[in-house]
């Protein structure tokens, strides 16, 4: 119960209560990962602070702040100045350090983003699940390592009462994951869906095709602009791609592992081991191969990396999950795409031949932090 509340019932004769303080709804979030999208949210949450607080009476204290190695931890909301702030924290904390600073201070309404690209970081759902805390996440990796992953936590989800949003893992800030859970739910038959999932690799193809620039420097731009992953290889090789059919094709109920895609990875073979930044020295062993696929097309037509997921998907194992390079007419849906847009068509029964259709920016910081933000709102919105 509110403590002013809780002060008014023993104390019936003193005016206590803040009528302000009653009406607002403090929700207090714990930020894992600072890079692009994690830093740029916290700033957009800073920006839109006394505007959310005034109108929609919510407090977003950001009482967290973390990334690999330091942590930040505020009651009264980490500052604008948290760059700074972060760096002066010592080297080293664990995750209770987080939990037992919430509990300490007896926060509820608590909330933890993963904006991480880190595959061991989803381990820490389960306990922060267990400890009051909903989760949103721009990181794939929870929903696409192993069903059992996936269902076990959403048991325990429910069991604690607790939400995951991650509208953000397809599409970036586009309305994509929320659209199909709905179709879904609603009994739509959705039959397949097709596109650009990737918005660096929409990117890199809407630049390569048409201009007369390297392969290289058209990829070293996208990875400069942020829309790459951490590590640019997991787009190049299609696993990013992969891992965003994968949730989709689950929110369908499927029960589809990582394995059973089909994906065509673009990497040159030699480039496939090493470090990030061995790979990052390299890039301009795909100039000849790419400059090979984009000349030996048809006339007029454009190289596009697509994701497919078709089959009988009403059967739980009837879906072929599918990542390619193909070569469309410049003219068509897929090769009109401009920037780092993504397209999205989504067949269905009702929908027949005429696909629901959604296209917009696929990656960047700014639209993913926004669609993180948004996740924050609607689940601030359902709690108490
Ligand atoms: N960029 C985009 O357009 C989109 C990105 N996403 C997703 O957003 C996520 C973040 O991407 P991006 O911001 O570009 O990545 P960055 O590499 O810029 O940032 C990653 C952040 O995560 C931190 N981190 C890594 N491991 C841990 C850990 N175990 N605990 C706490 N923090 C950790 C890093 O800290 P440190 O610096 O100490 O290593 C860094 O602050 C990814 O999962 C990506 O797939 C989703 C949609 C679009
Ligand atoms: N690397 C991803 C970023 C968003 O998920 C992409 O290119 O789409």
């Amino acid at each position: 119960m509110n403590s002013i509340l809780v002060e008014k019932i023993k104390n019936p004769n003193v005016s206590l209560i803040d009528l302000e303080q009653l009406k607002t709804k403090t929700i207090y979030i714990a930020i894992f990962g600072v890079g692009n999208v994690g830093g740029r949210l916290i700033d957009q949450i800073h920006a839109s602070y006394r505007e959310i607080l005034e109108r929609r009476d919510l407090d977003l204290k950001i009482f967290a702040i973390a990334n690999s190695s330091h942590l930040l931890l505020d009651k009264e909301g980490c500052s604008e100045n948290w760059r700074d702030a972060i760096i002066a924290q010592k080297v080293g904390y664990t995750l209770q350090d987080v939990l037992t600073y919430a509990q300490e201070n007896e926060f509820d309404n608590l909330i933890a983003i993963d904006n991480t690209a880190d595959v061991e970081f989803v381990l820490n759902y389960e306990p922060l699940v267990k400890s009051g805390f909903s989760l949103v996440s721009s990181n794939k990796i929870g929903n696409t390592i192993g069903l059992d992953f996936y269902r076990n936590l959403r048991k325990t989800l429910s069991k604690h009462k607790k939400e995951y949003l991650y509208e953000t893992n397809v599409g970036a800030g586009l309305p994509l994951v929320d659209t199909i859970k709905l179709l879904h739910l609603s009994g739509e038959n959705i039959t397949r869906i097709k596109g650009v999932f990737s918005g660096s690799l929409s990117y890199l193809f809407n630049r390569f095709s048409e201009g007369n620039k390297l392969f290289s420097e058209v990829l070293q731009d996208a990875i400069n602009k942020g829309y790459t992953e951490p590590d640019a290889r997991e787009d190049l090789c299609g696993n990013d791609v992969g891992r965003k059919l994968l949730i989709l094709a689950r929110e369908l109920e499927l029960h589809n592992e990582f394995s059973d895609i089909q994906i065509e990875n673009l990497i040159p073979k030699q480039l496939r081991q090493g470090t990030k930044e061995d790979f990052l020295l390299q890039l301009k062993d795909f100039d000849v191969p790419f400059h090979l696929k984009k000349k030996n097309q048809k006339k007029g037509h454009v190289l596009r990396y697509i994701g497919d997921l078709r089959g009988d998907l009403s059967k739980n194992d009837g879906a072929i999950l599918e990542v390619k390079l193909v070569s469309v007419p410049r003219n068509s849906m897929l090769g009109q795409l401009k920037g780092s847009d993504s397209i999205f068509e989504i067949y269905s029964e009702s929908y027949g031949d005429n696909p629901i259709v959604i296209q917009g920016a696929g990656a960047g910081a700014e639209v993913t932090a926004r669609g993180v933000f948004g996740d924050v709102l609607r689940l601030s919105n359902k709690l108490n």
